[in-house]
């Protein structure tokens, strides 16, 4: 073994950060054996000095994360910071100062991710990210190695463990969702701003990673459908479950059956209760990917919170660190097929449309007519009378019309919806939700 130690220099010591710090402390031999050679703390950059950080000696605390990555002399970065700037900046620092990075940072790769790689590959270093989707599930290396002489159809996901679990404790103890996601805040599972979590924006980031290491193809953040999941309610629940259903936060990307192009989207959807996605719990992760020759492989874990997203950190760390020694990079960016990414309205799926109408004679057939002039065919319809509504222009009460769908494009049904909104007897969309799963 080398005696010499590789140097680590961690950018951040928050909740991801303070993680990886103790177990490198705690995991020192281990890690040495691994990696051939002692890896040491160089440098712990944070943006409060006062903070008192259990573990670390005081003197390795600096607030300047450019001086200590321009060094010259560390070996890896560990960048745990987050955010776009400084992070993107101090990576590109380390890859010309000689360091190699590991990150955790989705967003950032979602941004730039084209552009950090091809920093890494000009400077020859490695670029590594496992933590950035599904925290501690082994995903980017088996997508990117292990299914590399594959062909991945589609990625299915549940990759945000903030959402799950407010989806979760609304499900099943009938929380509100301040207070579920009051919990997640305090577990550490949420982001700095939770809105990143709640409207889909972190699951969308994830989704544009995964989309373009398993098709191969360059997918950017901005080519992701997304919808969060704040206007989910306890009815939806009620009318998920009286389909035999659960409702998940998913992220799903998918390789056109003619292989031209794929479509990446993140939205609140309907998952029948037999899907291994829908027993998917609290603040775990579970991507489900179907391959041409593997054919269906699941990937479950806990996929947020300090510790288990340490874990992802430290296994790219001890990667990098290995070829660094080997004086090698490890596979790079595998963007080469360049496919085009089709919009939402090219989406074919399901859909779970909850209307309030007049409940007199006529209705469902006007209500039928127009799926039917748009190309969107029912599966069922179910009615239910509600008598807290009264009518006021007519002499009927109103009603709830669930309306469940065959698989139809996502543009047809924007154009149903249209035009049901357009028809005298809808007195409102109450609620309209994708179902997935078969
Ligand atoms: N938390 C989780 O479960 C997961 C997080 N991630 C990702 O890991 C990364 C880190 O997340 P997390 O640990 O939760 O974030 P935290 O907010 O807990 O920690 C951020 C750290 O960065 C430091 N910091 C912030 N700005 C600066 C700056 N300008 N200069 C130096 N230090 C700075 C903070 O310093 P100080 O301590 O002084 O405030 C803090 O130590 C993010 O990219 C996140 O998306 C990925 C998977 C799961
Ligand atoms: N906020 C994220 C953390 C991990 O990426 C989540 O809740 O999944």
């Amino acid at each position: 073994m080398r005696t010499r130690p590789l140097k680590v220099a961690l950018l951040g010591c928050g909740v991801v950060g303070s993680e990886v710090a103790r177990i490198m402390t705690a995991h020192a031999e281990d890690l040495a054996a691994r990696i051939g050679a002692p890896v040491e703390l160089a440098g712990v950059a944070v943006r409060r000095p006062g903070k008192v950080r259990e573990g670390i000696d005081p003197a390795l605390i600096t607030t300047d994360p450019t001086a200590l990555v321009k060094r010259g002399d560390i070996d890896v970065v560990v960048e745990v910071i987050g955010g776009i700037e400084p992070a993107r900046g101090l990576i590109t620092e380390a890859f010309a100062h000689g360091a190699s990075v590991v990150s955790a940072n989705k967003a950032l790769l979602a941004k730039d991710g084209a552009a950090l790689h091809a920093a890494a590959a000009r400077y020859g270093r490695d670029l590594y990210y496992e933590a950035a989707v599904a925290g501690a599930i082994p995903l980017i290396r088996p997508l990117r190695e292990s299914l590399a002489g594959d062909k991945v159809n589609r990625v299915l996901g549940i990759v945000n463990g903030t959402t799950n679990f407010i989806l979760d404790k609304m499900d099943t103890t009938g929380a509100g969702y301040q207070e579920a996601l009051d919990e997640a805040t305090a577990l550490g599972y949420a982001e700095a701003d939770p809105t990143a979590d709640v409207e889909g924006f972190d699951a969308a980031a994830k989704a544009a990673i995964l989309a373009g290491i398993a098709f191969h193809t360059r997918v950017r953040l901005d080519d992701v459908y997304r919808e969060g999941m704040t206007e989910v309610t306890s009815a939806d629940f009620a009318s998920a479950r009286a389909m035999g259903c659960t409702i998940k936060l998913l992220a799903i990307c998918e390789r056109a059956a003619d292989g031209g192009s794929v479509t990446a989207r993140v939205h609140p959807a309907m998952l029948p209760l037999s899907h291994p996605l829908a027993s998917v719990r609290e603040a775990y992760n579970a991507v489900f990917v179907e391959s041409e020759a593997a054919g269906r492989l699941m990937f479950y874990g806990p996929g947020a919170g300090g510790s288990p997203t340490a874990s992802a950190v430290l296994g790219d760390l001890v990667a990098v660190c290995r070829n660094k020694l080997g004086e090698a990079t490890g596979p790079g960016e595998s963007a080469y097929t360049n496919l085009p990414v089709s919009a939402m309205g090219e989406v074919v799926t399901r859909y779970h449309i909850s209307l309030d109408v007049a409940d007199k004679p006529g209705v469902l057939a006007q209500v039928a007519t127009v799926f039917a002039e748009h190309g969107v065919s029912i599966d069922t319809v179910r009615q239910q009378s509600r008598p807290d509504f009264q009518d006021t222009a007519s002499d009927g009460g109103e009603a709830s019309l669930v309306v469940v769908t065959h698989r139809a494009p996502d543009a047809a049904l924007s154009g149903t919806v249209e035009a049901l909104r357009g028809l005298d007897t809808v007195r409102g969309v109450a609620s309209i939700m994708r179902v997935e799963g078969e």
